[in-house]
């Protein structure tokens, strides 16, 4: 039976063809490249989590999600800028804004209108399969991209790496278990993701992050993601030594979300 990540996968690829048909790759890229203004633009997505880490603060990745598949939709009052304003206010490091429309309800004007009210980096959290959609997170204005391991073959993540890094994005890799650790730490990208979520079950446990973490070279930058809802956890990822996290849902159901990022991560 297929699973949400493989219908996910399925739509993402029909979702691509379109935009090519739209606008092919070649015209994309050449106006990619062009876009001088863009590229100085750009704020270090990693430099800015190295910079609250380095002042002892969590690094503190806040996503702008209004749904997701598991949970149905976290946020009735969806202002993006509003809630980006909040989140940079009360300490938030980067923003994370989900582009999928058909799953998360989410939008690229989002990530655009979430950019433009703050001066943090913002990364594109969407499910990317394509160069293309490399290009596009550029154009968007994106600052970092996402690439999740079990949706990709090696050869095409390395690809899409080199392309990011040479438009200056920085990468976010995003593994699950130790065969797709293996593989993301082939990668040049120092920020790598643990998903406290099964993609295919839903089923969340910060022990992912817990069990994954002594494989992961001193050089790397971890960000546990997904299921951290209470102070203890992230009293428990820091006792760890994991000062990086990346939170939606916690943020999304409080009235205020950068109220609820300070008080969790105080
Ligand atoms: O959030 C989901 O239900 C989901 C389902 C299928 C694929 C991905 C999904 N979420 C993407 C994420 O990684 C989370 O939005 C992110 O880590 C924040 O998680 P949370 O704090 O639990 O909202």
């Amino acid at each position: 039976m297929s699973d949400i990540l493989n219908k996910i996968l399925s739509v993402k690829a029909d979702e691509v063809a379109a935009a090519k048909k739209h606008r092919d790759l070649a015209s994309l890229r050449r106006d990619v490249e062009a876009d001088a203004e863009g590229r100085r633009n750009l704020r270090g997505f990693e430099a800015s989590m190295r910079k609250h880490i380095a002042a002892g603060k969590a690094g503190v990745i806040a996503e702008v999600k209004k749904a997701s598949p598991s949970k149905g939709v976290l946020r009735q009052d969806f202002r993006p800028a509003n809630i980006a304003e909040t989140y940079a206010r009360h300490g938030a490091a980067c923003l994370s804004v989900l582009t999928d429309v058909n799953f998360f309800q989410g939008s690229v004007e989002y990530l655009k209108a979430a950019r433009a009210a703050v001066d943090i980096p913002v990364i594109r959290k969407d499910f990317l399969i394509d160069l293309y959609q490399v290009y596009e997170a550029r154009a968007m204005g994106a600052d970092a991209i996402l690439l999740i391991v079990s949706a990709l073959d090696h050869g095409l993540m390395a690809e899409m790496e080199a392309c990011a890094l040479e438009l200056g994005l920085d990468v976010l890799v995003e593994v699950h278990d130790g065969d797709e650790l293996t593989a993301a730490l082939k990668l040049r990208t120092p920020l790598v993701g643990i998903n406290n979520r099964n993609l295919r079950t839903f089923e969340t446990s910060l022990d992912t992050t817990i069990d994954l973490l002594p494989r992961i070279p001193a050089d790397k930058l971890v960000v546990t993601e997904s299921g951290i809802m209470v102070p203890d956890d992230v009293k428990r990822m820091r006792d760890a030594n994991v000062h990086a996290f990346l939170v939606g849902e916690a943020f999304m159901r409080a009235p205020d979300p950068g109220v609820e990022l300070e008080r969790l991560f105080g």
